[in-house]
């Protein structure tokens, strides 16, 4: 089943195309990222499957109802911001109430229901502070209690961790992936961040210059990347040859093999397991491969020393990367 699909969605500022045809289908239960550069146009979509965006032309479906025309209020969403608007003289209780309250449900049923969130949110012993007595971290787990509290048939996400610091970001993402996990809402998050995108996501959609370029699982974009702008969004690349090649996928030599390109050894990094050897080759550009410490050590590698690189695995080609007898 389909939770979200955007169709044909166009959305211009001026001259400029924010969203230029960007179709997409979000599965329910899924926990989908837009990822992209800044400018990509994630927010802009997420605007207009919520509805605070009008789209020049195309649709937008949620659980099969053409809600296009609909106000974000009538779409049955929840939505949390990077910086999300606390009521700031209600407690945590009643921030988290308060859609239920408007919706005039009854009190037990609320008190029941605010619990039963501020425990999945881990804020049980919070609940009469005020958000002016939370961190940051807290008050974005506050946030989802509210936007969940409705049970809206799609949660929307727009960079909720993204005004907090790296740490704790790394800590709400594992957290939200339980989250999704236990209370298994739809779920779309814009983040510019592709670990973050990696970490939580089953689906990510790449977007650059208001287009799609690809949609997939984490692990699909990874390995099989739909050109070189995924290829290079979502981790690490070398140049060579004009190609593009992951790090961990040149194969380094001592000796000139076939299809190898000469290059001089400038740095060795060891970083635990991995070792990155930042290398220039004759044109002077830079390049980096990365191996495990074993290898490093098999190689034994010092400035300045000319060695090789093809792509390739190490692993699958040990006798290429072994020294020269
Ligand atoms: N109200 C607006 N008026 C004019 N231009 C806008 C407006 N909203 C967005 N844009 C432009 O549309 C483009 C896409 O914006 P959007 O916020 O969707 O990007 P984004 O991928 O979410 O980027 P970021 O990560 O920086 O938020 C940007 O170039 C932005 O300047």
């Amino acid at each position: 089943m389909t939770a979200i699909s955007a169709i044909d969605v166009n959305k211009h500022y001026g001259d400029f195309a924010a969203l230029d045809n960007v179709s997409i289908e979000i599965p329910d239960g899924s926990l989908t990222a837009l990822l992209g550069p800044s400018g990509s146009g994630k927010s802009t979509l997420l605007r207009v499957i919520s509805g605070l965006e009008v789209p020049d032309t195309g649709r937008v479906l949620i659980a099969g109802e053409d809600v296009t025309a609909l106000t974000p209020q009538k779409r049955g969403i929840g939505f949390v911001f990077q910086h999300y608007a606390a009521f700031k003289h209600m407690t945590v209780r009643d921030n988290v109430a308060f859609g239920l309250k408007i919706r005039k449900r009854p009190k037990a049923e609320i008190s029941a229901r605010v619990d039963e969130l501020l425990e999945i949110v881990g804020l049980a012993g919070f609940q009469r502070r005020y958000p002016s007595q939370l961190s940051g971290g807290q008050r974005q787990r506050m946030a989802l209690a509210r936007a969940l509290a409705v049970e809206p048939k799609v949660l929307l996400l727009d960079e909720p961790f993204g005004a907090l610091d790296a740490k704790v970001r790394e800590d709400l993402r594992t957290w939200l992936r339980r989250l999704h996990d236990e209370v298994h809402v739809t779920t779309v998050l814009v983040t510019h961040d592709q670990e973050e995108a990696m970490d939580v996501a089953d689906r990510i959609a790449v977007l650059n210059a208001g287009r799609i370029e690809q949609i997939g699982s984490p692990r699909e974009l990874y390995e099989e990347p739909a050109n070189d702008f995924v290829m290079s969004f979502l981790g690490p690349v070398a140049t060579l040859g004009g190609k593009l090649v992951r790090p961990h996928d040149l194969v380094v030599s001592l000796r000139q093999i076939e299809d190898a390109v000469p290059v001089t050894v400038e740095r060795v990094v060891h970083l635990g397991f991995e070792v990155r050897i930042s290398l220039r080759d004759a044109d002077g550009e830079e390049l980096s491969a990365q191996t495990t410490r074993g290898e490093a050590a098999r190689l034994d590698l010092s400035e300045g020393q000319q060695v090789f690189v093809r792509p390739g695995h190490p692993a699958f080609d040990a006798d290429v990367a072994a020294p020269a007898a």
